[in-house]
């Protein structure tokens, strides 16, 4: 067969108009059907730009000159936008993020569940898209003898310095910039990654959204933590709306931020927070939405799908600290949640009891071997509802499913890529995708959430 060349060359400087975008947000421009990919395109522009890497199928381009802009491009509020991995959507107009999510669920749903027809609504956004986070994880570094704290810069693991965040809360904002200053103060050392030497590795603030309660983790390689005294006595008086300071080792070499072992340095091991009408006690390790608002909206709809009548038996697996299964509670005989982090669970026992529900019950464990041992030991749910981390539902868990025979899965996910692989699995095994809604719990940023309501086939 003759060997087909690509149509460019590497540093050859073309003209192109942007005809759709990547699921990671860049611009894509094709000549003759061959594609060529470039951050910060975007459809319908027209653009000179710069090929950088050239293979047998694809090219990526750099954007050198805009001739024709959108009418989505808008200014990104953030001066280190193009460097900092943080955001990656910031300069689409609002609109065209939440179009663009809702395609990229649409696309998923064709090309690997190979099913076109489920209808996927528009995204549901925010009115105000900026703010939003009620979660800080920031790396500590030092460069030229000052430290820094802010996000990698994207593929890499350089820190870009920042002061302030649009995504991010203002409190959280505000503590970590002191706490900047107060462990350069106090001769705190950043850990350092090449080496694996060094103390702290990271600041992690979570605030309440409804009660403004914040906990401070402090990161470090080692149970070391140079002038703890001091630095507890300085952090706290940040705000009195710091509730505790936790110290959280994690000696390994990983991409992880916390490790196991935690101590509580001051104050209290958790926070609380409302979602709707429900309070809830969050500790460090457990998992809790970064987006308040649109949490609310998340559960509304999973709920909706969930069709509850006050006679069914519900499975909330990957339940987190029982936030979804406290809600189905309320409107169902019996909840079961699974989790696999300890400190959740308990808090999802605490949160059971807070809210005055004794119909929900919580189990620790790995979810895929939990639901097999429940189906052996007779548990029948009407309903199922998965919210899994992004690597989607283990296999065995989707068997268990399967196995289980409810009448409703809801399956409230966080990557339409793995969606749409274990949705082609539950088609497979009987079950039927109906619809699908996405929520825009990441403004800003490529993630994707959505909800979909899937049916045991009669
Ligand atoms: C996306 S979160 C959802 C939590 C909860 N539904 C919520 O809305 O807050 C996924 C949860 O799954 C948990 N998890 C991860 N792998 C698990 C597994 N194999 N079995 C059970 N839980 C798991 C994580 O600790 C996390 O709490």
């Amino acid at each position: 067969m003759a060997k087909t060349k690509a149509p460019v060359t590497k540093n050859e400087y073309i003209d192109v108009t942007f005809v759709d975008l990547t699921h990671e947000g860049q611009g894509v421009a094709k000549l003759d059907g061959y594609p060529i990919f470039v951050p910060y395109g975007l459809p319908g522009e027209k653009a000179q730009i710069k090929v950088v890497k050239v293979k047998k199928n694809l090219a990526f381009g750099k954007l050198v000159e805009l001739h024709e802009a959108s009418e989505d491009r808008i200014e990104p509020p953030c001066d280190v936008f193009y460097k900092c991995g943080g955001c990656q959507i910031q300069h689409m107009s609002y609109d065209l993020q939440l179009r663009m999510k809702q395609k990229q669920v649409q696309d998923v749903m064709k090309k690997i569940a190979q099913m076109s027809d489920v209808p996927v609504h528009s995204t549901i956004g925010m009115e105000d898209p900026w703010n939003y986070r009620n979660k800080a994880q920031i790396p500590v570094g030092k460069r030229d003898g000052k430290i820094v704290t802010g996000f990698y810069q994207m593929r890499s693991h350089n820190i870009i310095d920042l002061d302030e965040c649009p995504v991010q809360n203002h409190v959280n904002d505000m503590i970590i910039r002191e706490m900047k200053t107060i462990i350069g103060d106090l001769g705190i050392e950043p850990y350092d990654e090449q080496s694996h030497s060094g103390e702290i590795r990271h600041i992690v603030v979570r605030s309440g959204y409804h009660t403004e309660d914040v906990m401070i983790v402090v990161v470090t390689r080692t149970k070391k933590l140079t002038n703890e005294k001091e630095f507890v006595e300085r952090v706290k008086n940040l705000s009195p709306a710091i509730k505790g300071i936790v110290h959280n080792i994690n000696p390994k070499q990983t991409n992880v931020i916390m490790g196991r072992d935690e101590k509580l340095l001051w104050g209290e091991s958790e926070i609380t927070d409302k979602i709707g009408d429900l309070e809830f006690s969050i500790s460090a390790q457990s998992f809790y939405q970064v987006n308040p608002e649109q949490t609310e909206k998340l559960y509304e709809q999973a709920l909706k799908y969930a069709d509850l009548s006050g006679k069914e038996t519900v499975i909330d697996a990957y339940c987190g600290i029982g936030s979804i299964s406290l809600f189905l509670a309320q409107k169902a005989k019996k909840v079961y949640g699974v989790e696999v982090v300890p400190k959740a669970v308990d808090n999802a026992k605490a949160n059971a009891k807070r809210n005055h529900i004794d119909n929900a019950e919580f189990y620790v464990g790995q979810a895929e071997k939990v639901m097999p041992w429940w189906k052996s030991q007779g548990l029948d749910p009407d309903v199922i509802v998965v919210d899994p981390p992004r690597k989607g539902c283990d296999e065995e868990l989707l068997e268990a499913m399967i196995a289980m025979q409810p009448e409703r899965i809801v399956y409230v996910s966080c990557n339409p890529s793995t969606l749409a692989r274990d949705l082609k699995i539950l088609s497979d095994g009987g079950f039927e995708a109906k619809e699908i809604q996405p929520v825009d719990m990441f403004p800003q940023s490529n993630h994707v959430e959505s909800v979909t309501l899937v049916e045991r086939k009669l």
